[in-house]
């Protein structure tokens, strides 16, 4: 049930969890089935149409990258309908852009990094619970056709690296399959509906069927409220301005699911991390209050923050057979009322698809010797002209800090991209193979902005941030200084407070990250459920 500020301030739960994204609605899903009274708070508004969404999300909304809630990008998908709701189409994101990319992990994934208890075998109930309820598909469109894929970018890239050696695989069926290989897309979609959807509508709609799950919109959570280690509630700052607290029941629980950057920010404002990030939030200017500083807690949350580096790389088609779909158009423009019909009638048909036309997976080693993976996107760009995302992935080295600044925004010490020399020079020795490649074929080159650049340069000049954020509240198994949050996923030093979104992984995985984000959030709900307090 939807609950106001005034009357989840008058109550109370066994299990708070803050933050309905990806994670936070797996976790309160599963909590709620568990028989324990519990809370969803989220900061946004409705998203998708089951909380009462009714409209595209304008992506504008937010500020910063920081602070975009990823969860919006499931909120038309979650709802056929409401494609036509909203003209003209504010965002394009939802289908286009970010497409939803739908990549469950390989065993690789999980073997390298994870610790005791988190290994491949460990999560595999997890793996197939997420599966059965949100199995991602390469078949997006209900009708079972696939729209601009011959000719077109899958059909210009499956023969460029057909003839290189690579081969057809399918990235649902086959998640262990990352070395010279191509899928078609994989995306997102809910079991039995026909629409791509990812858990904030799956888990929503299934915790929405349990008389413990109630769930409060708008409910910004500042800070946990603790008496040394033991967390008796959170603090909330309501749409008008005002705070609220709410309340835990004996014995219960908080989990944060902010997202990387959000759960960083409520641990150092409740005295939870690096002293000096305590001391900016002390004396800052939020006016948030801190408990004693002999209640503080000092752990290394915002360090070790891992990200998909992205290099797009734009191949000219001009003396190929390509012809280009304007994708953006359907988002930006006005769409083909036949396109329009065809989705809202039979969830079918192009806008069903994401941009994205073809997903290569391939590996390459660093001048350290050490593997890296390498995922590929590629979608049209403009009239002869496609774009190639090279993402840096699994393996990669490089590693940023997030810190607070005096008015509560978060910022970067320190960026998490190509600071290794391992990781520079594993993605130019990738652009330089696929450089190789284009260079036999006679259809397809670089183009002529990028020609004369050496692939360093290519690299250097050009990356930015793949949004797959891992790693700012590392999970670890012993208290040594490396970690935030134990094999439970409960935070050092606290009794009852846990992280449970991609803020506590220990590594990012080959493809895009939310499949991960789910599965080990199934996982984690699973100790936090049976972690005595
Ligand atoms: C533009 C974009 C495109 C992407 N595309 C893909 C893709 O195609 N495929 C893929 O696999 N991944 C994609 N990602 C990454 C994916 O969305 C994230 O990895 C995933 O959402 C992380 O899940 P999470 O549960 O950790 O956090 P989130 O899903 O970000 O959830 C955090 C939630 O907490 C809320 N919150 C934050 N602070 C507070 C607070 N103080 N109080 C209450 N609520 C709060 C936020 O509003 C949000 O709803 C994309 C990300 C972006 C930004």
């Amino acid at each position: 049930a939807l609950v106001t500020s005034a009357e989840s301030s008058v109550s109370s739960y066994d299990a708070i969890i803050v933050g309905a994204g990806v994670a936070g609605n797996v976790v309160a899903e599963r909590l709620a089935g568990s028989g324990a009274k519990t809370l969803l708070l989220e900061r946004g508004p409705a998203s998708t149409a089951k909380s009462g969404g009714t409209h595209f999300m304008p992506f504008n909304d937010t500020v910063t990258i920081f602070d975009v809630p990823a969860f919006a990008f499931s909120i038309v998908l979650a709802d056929p309908n409401a494609y036509y709701r909203d003209t003209p189409h504010t965002t394009g994101y939802l289908f286009g852009g970010g497409g939803l990319m739908w990549v469950p992990p390989a065993e690789h994934d999980i073997n390298d990094n994870w610790p005791t208890g988190w290994e491949y075998d460990d999560i595999k109930q997890a793996y197939e619970r997420v599966e059965s309820l949100n199995p991602g598909t390469t078949m997006p469109s209900g009708n079972g056709e696939r729209y601009d894929y011959e000719p077109g970018a899958f059909g210009l890239f499956s023969d460029l690296l057909g003839n290189e050696g690579w081969t057809h695989v399918d990235a649902i069926e086959q998640p262990n399959e990352k070395h010279l290989v191509y899928s078609y897309p994989p995306q997102n979609v809910a079991a039995g509906e026909g629409i791509r959807a990812g858990p904030p509508h799956v888990y929503f709609s299934l915790a929405l069927e349990n008389e413990n799950f109630s769930h409060q919109l708008n409910a910004n959570v500042t800070r946990v409220i603790r008496d040394g280690g033991l967390v008796t509630g959170v603090e909330v700052e309501n749409e008008d301005g005002s705070r609220s607290n709410i309340s835990l029941n004996e014995g219960g629980k908080v989990i944060l699911t902010a997202g990387v950057f959000g759960t960083s920010r409520i641990l150092f404002n409740s005295g939870i991390g690096p002293i000096e990030q305590i001391e900016t939030v002390e004396n800052g200017t939020t006016g948030v209050t801190l408990p004693d500083r002999k209640q503080w807690i000092e752990l290394p949350v915002g360090e070790r923050i891992r990200d998909h580096p992205i290099v797009t790389l734009l191949v000219d088609t001009s003396s190929s057979d390509f012809t280009f779909f304007n994708n953006s158009a359907l988002y930006f423009g006005t769409p083909d009322s036949k396109d329009i019909e065809l989705y809202n009638t039979e969830a079918s048909g192009v806008i069903a698809q994401s941009q994205q036309r073809i997903l290569p997976w391939t590996s390459v080693t660093g001048s350290d010797n050490r593997t890296r993976h390498i995922q590929l996107t590629i979608a049209g760009q403009q009239e002869g002209q496609l774009s190639v995302k090279v993402y840096l992935t699994h393996g990669l080295t490089s590693t940023g800090t997030i810190a607070i600044e005096a008015n509560g925004t978060m910022t970067w010490a320190q960026e998490p991209w190509y600071n290794t020399e391992g990781d520079i020079s594993a993605a130019v020795a990738f652009v330089d193979e696929f450089r190789g490649y284009l260079e036999g074929s006679r259809t397809l080159e670089l183009t002529a902005s990028q020609r004369n650049l050496t692939s360093r340069e290519l690299v250097l000049g050009g990356y930015g941030t793949g949004l797959h954020f891992a790693g700012s509240a590392v999970i670890g198994e012993v208290n040594d200084g490396g970690s935030v949050v134990d094999l439970d996923t409960k935070v050092w030093g606290t009794q009852n407070l846990f992280v449970a979104d991609a803020s506590f992984h220990a590594d990012v995985p080959t493809g895009n990250i939310q499949a991960q984000v789910a599965i080990m959030a199934e996982h984690a709900a699973g100790k936090i459920i049976s972690c005595r307090v």
